[in-house]
């Protein structure tokens, strides 16, 4: 096991990453001091696999174990869930010696944050994911959230998780899809932060896509010192952490205009991302082979390059409801190179995509 920290002073947070981790929690908790009532939160794909491991360990331990299962997917990132994890602590008369622990991916990570940051006003949470993408980005830095039909992440709060425990063993069982979707974000890092990373990945996506342990083990580690040290900088985003929305400007737009859940976030953020290193290469930010890397990587992960039909009209309205957006304008990362990014504004962003879109765009 590897662990590092997310430097937030008194808030300050561990992160655990190996293998077979999820049966040393009742240690950890204990450790930390945390209560020994237990609210786990899962959904209805997750709980069959790993809910009785969690649970029988916790119990085993002596905490008193409850837990409320939500449906599946990016289209239950809403209210109606938030409610649902609301009404089972009440119902249990939950007061604030109570812990939440997400078990899960980036959905019911972000869900459960939000409840733990809101429910009597603040009860710790801990995170536990299960997917790649929670594994390198949503399960660290605190940010929590649901979806409004309108936006993504529109309803939230920052809201850091007292621990954060990888076992990379749970990825055995997630459909290729959804890795490929993690390793967008997995990209991510490399092209905003660090150049040997992409070069890395480069070389081995074929290995983190056949699930070599020892290869998703360095790929976890990598993202979350990267991503740690953005939000031990700037947990609430006042600067350098919006180069962690890399791809996100234009990726959370497809999200919400195909339907949440039709196009996997990570999927959007790949498409994303190469729109931006689209537009990076015509303000002279980077060199054409930069992006041909990038769409090659893209590429080699299983992702799709070739974002939906959609209305740049429609496109336009959503992207100016970005949280990046001030005072009416639109900013976006862009990246300079392979391994560096700047947040730029888009003076005219209706010239801009069109252009960076084209043919993809069929009409708009
Ligand atoms: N808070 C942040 O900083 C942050 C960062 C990135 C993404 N996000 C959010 O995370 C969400 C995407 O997360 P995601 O990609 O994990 O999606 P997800 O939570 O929907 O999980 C993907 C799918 O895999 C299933 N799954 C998860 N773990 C599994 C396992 N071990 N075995 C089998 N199936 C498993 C899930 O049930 C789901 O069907 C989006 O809502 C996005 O906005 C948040
Ligand atoms: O942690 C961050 O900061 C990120 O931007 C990470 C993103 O991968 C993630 O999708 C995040 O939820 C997007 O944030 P938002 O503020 O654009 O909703
Ligand atoms: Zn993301």
């Amino acid at each position: 096991m590897e662990s590092l920290t997310v430097g937030l002073g008194a808030r300050s947070y561990a992160i655990h990453v190996g293998a077979d981790l999820l049966t040393a929690l009742p240690d950890w908790l204990k450790a930390l001091q945390l209560p020994r009532r237990v609210m786990l939160v899962s959904n209805q794909v997750v709980a069959p696999l790993y809910l009785s491991t969690v649970e029988c360990c916790l119990a085993a331990a002596d905490f008193q174990v409850l837990s409320v299962i939500l449906p599946d997917g990016e289209a239950s990132k809403n209210a109606a869930s938030l409610e649902q994890i609301y009404t089972s602590l009440i119902r249990s008369h939950c007061d604030r010696q109570t812990l939440l622990v997400a078990l899960g991916g980036g959905v019911v990570g972000d869900i459960t944050g939000f409840a733990a940051a809101t429910y009597l006003r603040g009860v710790p949470f801990v995170q536990l994911p299960t997917s790649l993408l929670a594994q390198v980005d949503s399960s660290v830095g605190g940010k929590t959230a649901i979806n409004h039909p309108l936006g993504k992440n529109l309803i939230g709060a920052f809201y850091q998780p007292r621990l954060v425990l990888i076992d990379v063993k749970t990825l055995q069982t997630l459909p290729a899809r959804e890795l490929s979707a993690g390793l967008a974000e997995v990209i991510k890092y490399g092209v905003i932060a660090d150049a040997n990373f992409f070069h890395w990945l480069e070389l081995h996506s074929a290995n983190l896509r056949r699930l070599e342990q020892e290869f998703l083990i360095e790929a976890v580690l990598r993202c979350c010192r990267i991503k740690a040290a953005v939000v031990a900088e700037d947990e609430t985003e006042q600067g350098q952490r919006a180069l962690l929305n890399y791809g996100h400007t234009f990726g959370h737009a497809i999200e919400q205009l195909c339907g949440y859940g039709q196009v996997l976030h990570g999927e959007a953020v790949a498409m994303g991302m190469l729109v931006a290193a689209r537009i990076a290469e015509r303000q002279q930010l980077c060199r054409m082979e930069d992006v041909q890397r990038i769409r090659e990587l893209i590429a080699a992960c299983g992702l799709p390059l070739q974002p939906p039909s959609l209305s740049l009209e429609a496109c336009l309205e959503v992207m100016l409801r970005d949280k990046k957006v001030t005072a009416g304008r639109l900013r976006m990362v862009l990246n300079e190179g392979i391994g560096s990014a700047k947040l730029v504004e888009i003076a005219d962003p209706g010239e801009v995509f069109a252009v960076a879109l084209a043919p993809e765009l069929l009409h708009g």
